[in-house]
């Protein structure tokens, strides 16, 4: 997160950070008791290594009563996802049990009517993503406020030039942004996730290359699909 604060602990309780070898690689966020929704792009770098999902964290590091690594029975990506594009960028990671939802581990929920939020509407993103171009990490949780771009304009040039797509949202990415490390966070406007984190053009913090995010709500018969196939 470039241009953003530190969150209160715990105040976001839906946070994951998904964790490679004990590393941070991507955020997520408990849109159930035993699923989490994040990026499909964070599974790329992964070299067939294993997810673990934290809950319950503001520090990556320190120990936290609430903090508890949840191992991952199912990673399933959205099956047009792909190198290439940023389409179809969403991963559901099934824990391996369910989690202990508490006042630190609850579940946010998430946009299910398909229509845009309005242009102008303020948002909040949040994520131990990179707080620096130099690529400064940060060890406890960061938030930013962004205001959604309109569709038609972030397809200007020199935006995004006609590739966001209607299962996408922009927003404003001047000075304050997501960056590398928050992709697969939440995109959070009046208390419900209307969006995903993706790096779009693996920019941050300039004003031609907006914040990109997938649009839950395009992905609810995806994403029910999946969950309830699970059950079975
Ligand atoms: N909202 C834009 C956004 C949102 C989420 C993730 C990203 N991912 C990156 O941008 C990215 C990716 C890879 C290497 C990288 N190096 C740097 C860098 N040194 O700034 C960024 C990156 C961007």
């Amino acid at each position: 997160i470039l241009g953003g604060s530190t969150t209160g602990a715990h105040q976001r309780p839906y946070m994951a950070s998904l964790q490679v070898d004990g590393h941070h690689v991507c955020g997520g966020f408990l849109i159930a008791e035993q699923w989490v929704l994040s990026a499909a792009h964070c599974m790329e770098d992964m070299k067939g290594k294993t997810f673990q999902v934290l809950l319950g964290a503001h520090s990556l590091s320190q120990p936290e009563p609430h903090k508890r690594l949840y191992a991952v029975r199912a990673a399933v990506r959205h099956p047009g996802s792909n190198t290439e594009t940023n389409d179809d960028d969403l991963l559901l990671l099934q824990l391996e049990e369910k989690a202990t939802l508490s006042e630190h581990v609850k579940i946010l929920p998430f946009q299910r009517q398909d229509v845009d939020v309005p242009p102008g509407t303020m948002c909040e993103a949040a994520g131990w993503g990179f707080t620096s171009h130099s690529g400064r990490k940060p060890d406890v949780l960061q938030q930013v406020e962004r205001p959604v771009k309109s569709r038609e304009e972030c397809n200007r040039r020199p935006y995004h030039d006609n590739t966001i797509t209607d299962k996408m949202l922009c927003t404003d990415s001047r000075k304050k942004d997501t960056c590398k490390g928050d992709s697969g966070g939440p995109l959070i406007c009046n208390g419900v996730a209307e969006g995903v984190v993706t790096a779009g053009a693996r920019v941050c913090g300039n004003y031609k290359k907006p914040g990109i995010y997938t649009r839950i709500a395009a992905y609810v018969g995806w994403i029910d699909g999946v969950m309830a196939a699970a059950e079975e």
